[in-house]
């Protein structure tokens, strides 16, 4: 899926346009201005992320630094998609690491405290920051690989299935999972789209309708992460497994995006009819309830 969108973003102007449109792209540009990185290493930190950018083997390390948890909040959402914007436009940035610098957690999901009790523009804006990142992590030119050190509920793992590849801390006292539902809420279709290109169909239908959250061995099992290693070794491992990643040809690189792209757009176009028979369905039972 990430490969499809990445497909869309270089060669289809017109889904662009409608994928900019989705994820309100503009909105984090226009807060503060992409720098473009000069220096063989370089770092740069905002209060909630720290980018760690070695030009000689083209790989950044991007670390959530967001206390206590990396809970996604407006603000944390809006630093990640700047710092994203700006390694994206650096060409010589090929390879992203994403990692917590927080102790046992990598991202605890949305900012339950950003969703309560805020102005409907709140909300609005928020929501866009959401499928911003999903759609950055998603649609990156970059390969991005999952340094999940510690557990990974929500948005937390959504965030962690944007990227092309995912090693965890292998200690049975974390977790990572879609559990919105034992929260009471639906995870929203591309949570689970998301989901449903990672682990496959039938995984998710489980994983979502009882709100699993799994240990890393059970990640591991079903597929929502690709290795477990020893707690000290989750980041060291991702920038050895970036260096095989990045040592394939980009061109076949972009074949697959073309295979992917496909599934991609029979999905979204299934998307839409349910969301067209679903509308025709309540007016349907708001007309019978009227009469
Ligand atoms: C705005 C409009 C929106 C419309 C939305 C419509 C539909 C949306 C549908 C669904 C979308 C859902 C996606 C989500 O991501 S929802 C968030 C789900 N997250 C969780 O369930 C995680 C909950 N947290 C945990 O399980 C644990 O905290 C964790 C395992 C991450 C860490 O455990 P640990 O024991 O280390 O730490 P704690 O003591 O539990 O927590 C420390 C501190 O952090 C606060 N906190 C935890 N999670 C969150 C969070 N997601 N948001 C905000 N704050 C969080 C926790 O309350 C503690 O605070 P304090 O007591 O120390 O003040």
């Amino acid at each position: 899926m990430k490969m499809a969108l990445r497909a869309c973003l270089r060669t289809k102007p017109g889904l662009t346009a409608l994928l900019s449109q989705l994820s309100c792209s503009g909105h984090a540009a226009a807060r503060r201005a992409p720098a473009l990185v000069a220096q063989r290493s370089s770092s740069s930190t905002s209060q909630k992320i720290k980018v760690d950018f070695d030009q000689s083997s083209g790989v950044a390390v991007m670390h959530m630094q967001s206390p206590p948890v990396n809970s996604l909040s407006l603000e944390f959402l809006t630093d990640v998609c700047i710092a994203l914007e700006k390694l994206e436009m650096d060409k010589s940035c090929r390879g992203l690491v994403v990692t917590s610098s927080q102790p046992k957690v990598f991202s605890a999901g949305l900012d339950i405290l950003d969703m309560y009790g805020k102005s409907p523009e709140h909300c609005a804006e928020f929501w866009k920051a959401v499928q911003e990142m999903w759609l950055k992590f998603y649609g990156s030119n970059m390969i991005t690989i999952a340094a999940v050190n510690g557990s990974s509920p929500a948005g937390g793992c959504l965030l962690s299935m944007t990227c092309d590849y995912r090693i965890m801390a292998d200690n049975p006292r974390y977790s990572i999972g879609l559990n919105e539902t034992k929260l009471g809420i639906v995870a929203p279709f591309w949570f689970k789209d998301t989901m449903v290109n990672t682990v496959g169909h039938r995984a998710t239908e489980m994983a979502l309708q009882l709100g699993l959250l799994y240990s890393p061995a059970e990640a591991l099992k079903i597929g929502l992460v690709d290795q477990l290693v020893h707690e000290d070794q989750v980041l060291t491992t991702a920038t050895e497994t970036m260096t095989k990643w990045l040592a394939i040809p980009g061109i076949l690189n972009i074949s697959y995006t073309c295979h992917f792209f496909h599934l991609w757009c029979c999905n979204l176009v299934c998307t839409i009819c349910s969301c067209v028979c679903q509308v025709i369905a309540a007016k349907k039972i708001h007309l019978s309830q009227d009469f």
